[in-house]
């Protein structure tokens, strides 16, 4: 079975799903690393961001590939771990563009299907456009305050700064960012990280 959890920039999704994962002893498969693996070589190519073309040359002639362990996502580029280059704010503020182009979702949808299954994948867009058959799906929420509180723990910049960025990330995501109609909404504000886990195990269909 495919379990699908959703979510805001920093509403938890990638804890919780190694959470959720961890009790079904099954992967979890973090999407969004490789939209910011596309931005960071982008970045580092000089490219345009906002240029597909050039991207997916990029892409194409030196795949990253995503590694969804259980202890933890990573992403490689042959022999190179691109995993800790991945959460700068440089990436942070370039991804949505990358992220907004056609051509890029489709190849990195490309690569998520191929992985085997069963899995716990987390993004923006795995319940309704990527694995809309899945068997389970979420959506986490929770302000932009306090997910800003959560991230400036592992951030150097100041939390105000850090909600500005992430309100204007929400914005600029909207598009891919829409709960799946059939998908169970948690506010995780008032939660914590194992009040979600518990929550999203507990709304799992039963064997
Ligand atoms: N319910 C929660 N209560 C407190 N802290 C949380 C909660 N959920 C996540 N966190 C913390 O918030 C930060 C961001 O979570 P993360 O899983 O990276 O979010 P996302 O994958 O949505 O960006 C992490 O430091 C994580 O431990
Ligand atoms: N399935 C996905 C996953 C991520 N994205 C985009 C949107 C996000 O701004 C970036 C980075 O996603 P990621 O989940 O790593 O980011 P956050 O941890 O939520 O801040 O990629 C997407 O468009 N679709």
């Amino acid at each position: 079975m495919i379990v699908t959890i959703d979510g805001v920039a920093a509403s938890g999704k990638s804890s919780v799903s190694a959470g959720v994962a961890q009790a079904l002893g099954v992967p979890y498969v973090s999407s969004g690393l490789l939209y910011r693996a596309a931005t960071l070589l982008g970045l580092e190519a000089g490219t345009d961001l906002g240029d597909a073309r050039a991207l997916l040359t990029c892409l194409e002639a030196a795949p990253p590939r995503l590694e969804p362990l259980a202890s933890g996502n990573r992403v490689w580029q042959g022999g190179r771990d691109l995993t800790p280059d991945l959460h700068s704010s440089r990436v942070d503020s370039g991804v949505s563009v990358v992220a907004a182009l056609p051509g890029v979702r489709a190849w990195v949808d490309a690569q998520l299907r191929a992985l085997p299954q069963p899995f716990v994948a987390e993004g923006r867009d795995m319940g309704t456009a990527v694995f809309p058959q899945a068997g389970a799906k979420f959506y986490l929420t929770a302000s932009p305050r306090v997910r800003a509180e959560r991230r400036a723990s592992e951030r150097p910049e100041e939390v105000d700064a850090i909600e500005a960025a992430l309100v204007e990330r929400d914005r600029l995501d909207t598009l891919q960012s829409v709960p799946a109609e059939d998908a169970q909404v948690i506010d995780t504000g008032g939660l914590s990280l194992q009040g979600v886990i518990d929550a999203v195990l507990a709304g799992l269909p039963r064997a």
